[in-house]
């Protein structure tokens, strides 16, 4: 395709690109990265759809076909799976019930069932489980409690015990890691940060030291990173970010220098944004990079809440309306 970007727009959202990108992803579902992507399609459809909402273009989708289509995931449990036909799971439930709340659409759900079906994944020391065959990681903690409290249903689990497992996860540096002693690693940082913010348990953060591990994963390139050492990466400018966001100590960071640095991650012809400059795009990180702008209050991008991820006017809606 002939390029028709101009020099001028180096360093500035080729936002009409991304929205081609994401439209075009939905319809090449035999593409290879799709059929890999396959178990985790309801992840994928989580991010292109908020990220065409991010860019106010939610409108170009049709609603009825991917709701219909979220609903063919769910199990009898009451869980959500990736897929059509495959098994329900936390993290796919968390993304349907994310999408269905972009849509406006919670009211479809028996939320009695999949509420129970969340609540039920919860063990006795207040972790929580992905599925039925118990792996646990604090990354289920914050997927359980996001998904319950956009379901108004946190009352359905025992919240101090699940901040207590959650605190039982800090670390010496201040961060917070997969389960207890398990290393601090930024996901994991976000996982906990937004699941205290969620319940209003942020006390139990130090912020200043969690603040300083957190701005130093700015490497020169005005990128962040995952962990000490590592290479700099667009979808760490979510979990870092939205992290620091909600310990209020994003000033820590150079904030201009990191959205140079998601910007230069465009595919400023064919559109997409990938993890680092000059690498493939997907769909994951054109998300993590416009909701990363969305942070750094970029011009164009719809404001994203820092716990929720989900668009601020979708969760006014939910959290305000009875
Ligand atoms: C399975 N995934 C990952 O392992 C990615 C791989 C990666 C991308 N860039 C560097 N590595 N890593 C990842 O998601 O790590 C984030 C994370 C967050 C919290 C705990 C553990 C890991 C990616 C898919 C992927 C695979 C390969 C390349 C690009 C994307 C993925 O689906 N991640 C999921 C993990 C996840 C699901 N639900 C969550 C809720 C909260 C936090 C994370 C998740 C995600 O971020 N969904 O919104
Ligand atoms: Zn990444």
């Amino acid at each position: 395709m002939m390029s028709s970007t101009s020099s001028s727009q180096m360093g500035q959202l080729v936002a009409d690109k991304h929205v081609r990108y994401i439209l075009m992803a939905e319809k090449k579902k035999e593409s290879i990265e799709s059929v890999v992507m396959d178990h985790l399609r309801m992840n994928g459809a989580y991010w292109g759809l908020t990220t065409l909402d991010l860019l106010d273009k939610l409108g170009t989708v049709s609603e009825d076909e991917v709701v219909s289509w979220i609903m063919t995931c769910q199990h009898e449990s009451g869980g959500f799976a990736g897929n059509t036909g495959h098994d329900p799971h936390i993290l796919y439930t968390l993304s349907a019930v994310q999408i269905l709340a972009l849509f406006d659409k919670i009211n479809i759900l028996d939320v009695g069932k999949v509420s129970s079906y969340v609540a039920g994944l919860q063990n006795e020391d207040g972790s929580f489980s992905g599925d039925m065959w118990g792996e646990i990681d604090t990354r289920f903690s914050y997927i359980a409690i996001c998904c319950l409290s956009i379901l108004k249903c946190l009352d359905k689990i025992n919240v101090e015990k699940a901040v207590e497992y959650i605190v039982s996860c800090k670390n010496l540096d201040g961060g917070f890691g997969c389960t207890p002693g398990a290393e601090s690693h930024a996901g994991q940082i976000f996982c906990c940060v937004g699941a205290l913010a969620i319940t209003g348990s942020l006390h139990h953060v130090d912020k200043d030291l969690l603040g300083w591990w957190l701005c130093e994963r700015q490497t020169k390139t005005g990128g962040l990173n995952g962990r000490p050492e590592k290479l700099p990466d667009v979808c760490y400018s979510w979990w870092v970010l939205s992290s620091l966001i909600m310990i209020d100590r994003v000033h820590w960071i150079d904030k201009a220098k990191l959205a140079k640095f998601i910007l230069d991650c465009q595919d400023l012809d064919n559109g997409g944004i990938s993890d680092r400059p000059e690498d493939a795009v997907d769909i994951f990180h054109t998300y993590f990079g416009v909701a990363g702008l969305s942070l750094l209050e970029y011009p164009g991008v719809k404001a994203i809440d820092p716990a929720y991820a989900l668009p601020v006017d979708v969760i006014n809606r939910i959290i305000f309306t009875k």
